[in-house]
């Protein structure tokens, strides 16, 4: 099975809230991700609605549920009462939990897994009694997947910042080994394997040649930034090339 993609649209939130007024919209924009091959679509919202809204949640699950009914509904979060509660009421087929304080500017580290064994490990059954899989965001640390597993996980997202954002050849190649061997360690623990942030059309297509696990990879900010220039249809059609998808 070729690596999959899945569009992460907070940064078209981003853009829409900086105005009092609906557009960007967000979910014409799924539907043209969607409409070019992207497997689902990804949100992480936040306590501060910073840029996806619970409303938008509800929206774009109503979008997919009616109109791509093959589609992925991949919703991120920490995972509080509040998000829990969201998570139960949309359904979504993947939720990927991300031990976020509300004040980060954005994800960067995964989840320390000893230390927060039985809230993870009641937090994902309750969310397998709605029907998601659950991820569990981690950081490029090979001794990390068995103990997702051992917490009832079904995938863990490799966090791949430091990879994404290292451009000294020597210090990109030591991340690049970091993810690579997690990703092995996730194959050898019997988990999907997920990855995402800072991933790029530049540094994806080492990272899917080198793991052929690799399932699927959320992304946001690159593909705005590529949308932009190309807009949003060919930006997913380059990006999945990219991951050898089309
Ligand atoms: C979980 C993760 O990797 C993030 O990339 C996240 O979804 C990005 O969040 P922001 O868009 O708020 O930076
Ligand atoms: N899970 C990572 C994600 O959804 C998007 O991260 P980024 O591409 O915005 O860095």
């Amino acid at each position: 099975m070729p690596c999959k993609l899945s569009v992460n649209v907070n940064a078209i939130a981003y853009l829409r809230n900086r105005r009092h007024v609906p557009w960007p919209s967000l979910t014409d924009l799924c539907h043209v991700a969607l409409d070019n091959g992207a497997v689902g679509i990804t949100v992480h919202p936040r306590p501060d609605e910073r840029h996806i809204r619970r409303t938008d949640v509800t929206d774009i699950s109503k979008l997919l549920r009616a109109e791509y009914p093959g589609a992925e509904f991949n919703i991120e979060g920490y995972p509080d009462e509040r998000f829990l509660t969201l998570c139960e009421a949309e359904r979504p087929e993947q939720v990927t939990l991300v031990p976020d304080d509300p004040t980060q500017s954005t994800s960067d580290h995964g989840w320390d897994i000893a230390a927060n064994r039985d809230r993870l490990t009641a937090v994902i059954a309750r969310l397998h009694k709605s029907g998601a899989r659950v991820a569990l965001f981690i950081d490029p640390d090979p001794a990390v997947p068995a103990l997702a597993k051992a917490v009832g996980a079904d995938r863990v997202e490799i966090y791949t910042g430091p990879y994404g954002g290292a451009f000294e050849p020597a210090a990109r190649a030591r991340e690049f080994d970091r993810v690579v061997a997690t990703g092995k360690a996730a194959e050898a623990a019997g988990l999907g394997l997920n990855a995402g942030h800072d991933l790029t059309r530049e540094n994806l297509p080492a990272l899917v040649k080198a793991l052929p696990n690799l399932q699927e990879v959320s992304i946001g900010h690159a593909i705005t930034a590529d949308a932009l220039m190309f807009g949003l249809g060919e930006t997913v059609r380059k990006f999945r090339t990219a991951i050898g998808d089309l």
